[in-house]
């Protein structure tokens, strides 16, 4: 069956997955995971029009985020869109994954948009893996309003799936594909992953 015809993966553990493993070298709680690439648009600092979002580490294979919504980030007047928050979502799950020291990508994301979010908001994001199948990562996140212990705004779940690194340079753009191969710090970091799984 091609991909494109495949039914969707539950975005429910099956009953034989395993509990997630935080990596022996993850970064302890409190502390920033940094970007994974300068130019992404969920955390890179090099890039001017992302979300420029600080994910931390927390206990076990969970993440704190804030994403504060600007005026560029507007569906409505004065209210984020829900594409943009979809994206601040996503890069805080595939966040949980460099704890884990595994590199996936995102196959299934499901949000429920709960309350509108109004610029200037800051979104209080917390994320969690919660369930291992073969190379399935399942993992959840919020999204509050007001404060860390706010109410929820947006809350997601999604499967995020294990790649090998071939994976960005078979398909990524070759200009940035090597430029990201030149940087030393992120073929460290990708290569640390392959030899200490
Ligand atoms: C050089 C520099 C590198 C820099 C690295 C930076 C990395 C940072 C990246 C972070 C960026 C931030 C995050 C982003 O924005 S990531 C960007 C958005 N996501 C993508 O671009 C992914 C596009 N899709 C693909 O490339 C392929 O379809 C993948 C790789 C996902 C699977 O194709 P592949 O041929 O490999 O898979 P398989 O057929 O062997 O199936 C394997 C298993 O997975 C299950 N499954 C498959 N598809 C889906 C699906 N859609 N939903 C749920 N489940 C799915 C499938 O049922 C099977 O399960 P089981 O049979 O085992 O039970």
């Amino acid at each position: 069956m091609s991909a494109a015809n495949r039914p969707k993966t539950s975005l429910v553990p099956p009953d034989d997955a395993v509990a997630p493993v935080r990596h022996p070298e993850a970064p302890a709680p409190g502390a920033p995971l940094g970007a994974h690439y300068d130019q992404c648009f969920g955390c890179g600092e090099g890039q001017p029009h992302g979300l420029h979002l600080q994910a931390r580490a927390g206990d076990g294979v969970s993440v704190t985020a804030e994403f504060t919504v600007k005026a560029a980030h507007q569906g409505a007047p004065g209210l984020a869109h829900g594409g943009v928050l979809t994206s601040a979502l996503d890069e805080t799950l595939g966040s949980l994954n460099w704890l884990m020291h595994v590199i996936a990508v995102t196959g299934r994301l499901e949000t429920d948009f709960v309350r509108p979010v109004p610029v200037d908001t800051v979104l209080h994001l917390e994320a969690r893996t919660t369930a291992v199948h073969r190379r399935k990562i399942y993992s959840s996140a919020v999204g509050r309003i007001g404060g860390p212990d706010g109410p929820v705004a947006v809350r997601a779940d999604a499967v995020f799936i294990e790649v090998k690194v071939e994976h960005f340079i078979e398909h990524g753009r070759d200009e940035e594909i090597q430029a990201a191969m030149d940087e030393p710090d992120e073929v460290r970091r990708i290569r640390a992953f392959e030899v200490n799984p």
